[in-house]
């Protein structure tokens, strides 16, 4: 089966994006291991799927798996990537798209700039909902790490992360601590591990260990997580520039009641078809 994708990135989290409105293919898990592999697939962290809605109001539906195989509830970089792929595409010519995904509707709005805009929904703080293993709702939990005691917090942004405060992101361990952090037991279905060095209170550096992918250049959910985590514990206020190794996103929540808003680019890098055994 040939199927026809387009490479893209946020900020350098890459992505292949596949239209099925208008053509067709079953894809599997095995079949998305093979694709992400970078020396013998294409090579991504994520894969973004294009569907029809189910729902008439909305415009399309999608779907996002990790270079593993594992099916995702969000992705902040895959939906801007998502938003201006569908617009090049010719699918859309709309600039305000609702979209259905796993994690619930979306909208995103293409600016006249590029810049994709995403309301990203409200933060979610209490660790039933990350899910986390966790006695209170408190900002800060303690987790045993080996012999480290590590202070982090924990956020679903509709997909789980804890973040962990670090003096200097560039030294922080996150090869060591990142999967150990990932895999720990008291996330029952795994972790995103952020690591964030605050700047000042309208700034921070991040590095994302992600979930199913590895570190990643940039991790647009992962970046509110760090912020709606900052600014509970009063470490920043809003709106937070976040620095990530692939490039900077602007992120505002000027109010707890209110949805996380994400601004950000999308590239299109290339165009191709690849035969699916
Ligand atoms: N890169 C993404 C997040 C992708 C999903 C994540 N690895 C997970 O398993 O939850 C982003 O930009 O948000």
């Amino acid at each position: 089966m040939l199927l026809h994708f387009t490479k893209m990135h946020g900020l350098g989290n890459d992505f292949v994006m596949v239209d099925l409105v208008t053509q067709r293919a079953r894809i599997t898990p095995a079949h998305i291991c093979q694709l992400a592999d970078r020396r013998f697939g294409i090579g991504f962290d994520q894969l973004l799927i294009v569907e029809p809605p189910r729902d008439p109001t909305m415009d399309f539906r999608y779907r996002i798996f990790n270079a593993d195989g594992s099916e995702v509830e969000n992705c902040g970089n895959g939906a801007r990537c998502f938003a201006r792929f569908v617009r090049d595409q010719r699918l859309t010519h709309k600039r305000d798209i609702h979209v259905e995904t796993a994690g619930g509707p979306l909208v995103l709005k293409v600016q006249h700039d590029g810049m994709v805009r995403v309301d990203m929904g409200r933060p979610r703080f209490s660790p039933a909902g990350v899910p986390f293993e966790a006695a209170g709702d408190q900002p800060l939990h303690t987790l045993q790490v080996g012999e480290e005691t590590l202070s982090i917090s924990v956020v679903s942004m509709g997909n789980p992360h804890a973040v962990l405060q670090v003096d200097d992101v560039e030294s922080a361990p996150v090869e060591r601590l990142g999967p150990a952090i990932e895999a720990h037991p008291r996330f029952p279905r795994k972790v995103n591990a952020g690591f964030m060095q605050v700047v000042s209170p309208s700034r921070i550096r991040l590095r994302v260990f992600e979930r199913g992918s590895g570190e990643t250049l940039a991790c647009g959910t992962g970046a509110c997580a760090a912020v709606a985590s900052g600014i509970r514990q009063g470490l920043l206020k809003s709106p937070v520039t976040v620095e990530l190794p692939g490039g900077e996103l602007s992120i505002e929540w000027p109010d707890p009641e209110a949805a996380l808003i994400m601004v950000g680019p999308a590239t299109r890098v290339f165009d191709g078809r690849v035969v699916l055994n």
